[in-house]
């Protein structure tokens, strides 16, 4: 990575069995960075806050979805470099977690939905997620870093570590 600043992320993807199997919680971004793009549910970690508790705290905030700690689980980590805007440039750790049967509730912010894990509309994602979020949803512990191109929406370049 380049030698500068990476501001810590979470995403939480949450699971549930479906009649054609498994779905994932993904959710349209209303504002903020990524708006109009659908992505996992997270967010900025707050000061001394733990990567765990920011998972359990953007679920609630984004979903209204309320979590134990304890069942979320860790499932590695990701940072995006974008070269033309380094400011933007993120590091998140990754989690997930079983659906706990509370139906999500859009915020201001983001429409979280259920989506079928093997027909995910990828159209609509940012154009890494292909490189890292099957891993993450087949249950494998990710480890990559991604280089956007300098239009901050296509790959450059996708490196697992
Ligand atoms: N290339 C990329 N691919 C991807 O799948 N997710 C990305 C990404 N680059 C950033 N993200 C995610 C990580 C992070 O959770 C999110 C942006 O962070 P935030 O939700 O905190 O942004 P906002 O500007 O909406 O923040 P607030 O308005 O402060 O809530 O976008």
């Amino acid at each position: 990575m380049e030698d500068v600043a990476y501001r810590r992320v979470v995403l939480c993807f949450l699971v549930r069995p479906g009649p054609g199997g498994h779905e994932v919680l993904l959710g349209l971004k209303r504002t903020g960075f990524g708006a109009g793009r659908l992505v996992a549910l997270g967010g900025k970690i707050d000061g001394p806050e733990s990567a765990l508790d920011a998972a359990v705290r953007e679920v609630e905030e984004e979903s209204g979805i309320r979590l134990v700690p304890a069942a979320v689980r860790e499932a590695g980590r990701i940072s995006w470099s974008f070269p033309a805007h380094p400011a933007w440039n993120m590091a998140a750790t990754l989690f997930t977690a079983d659906d706990v049967g509370q139906p999500p509730a859009a915020s201001d912010e983001i429409d979280p939905r259920w989506y079928a894990v093997d027909d995910l509309p990828w159209p609509d994602m940012w154009k890494d997620a292909p490189h890292w979020i099957p891993a993450v949803l087949a249950g494998r512990r990710v480890d990559a870093h991604i280089v956007m191109a300098d239009d901050d929406e296509h790959v450059a370049s996708a490196v697992h570590r």
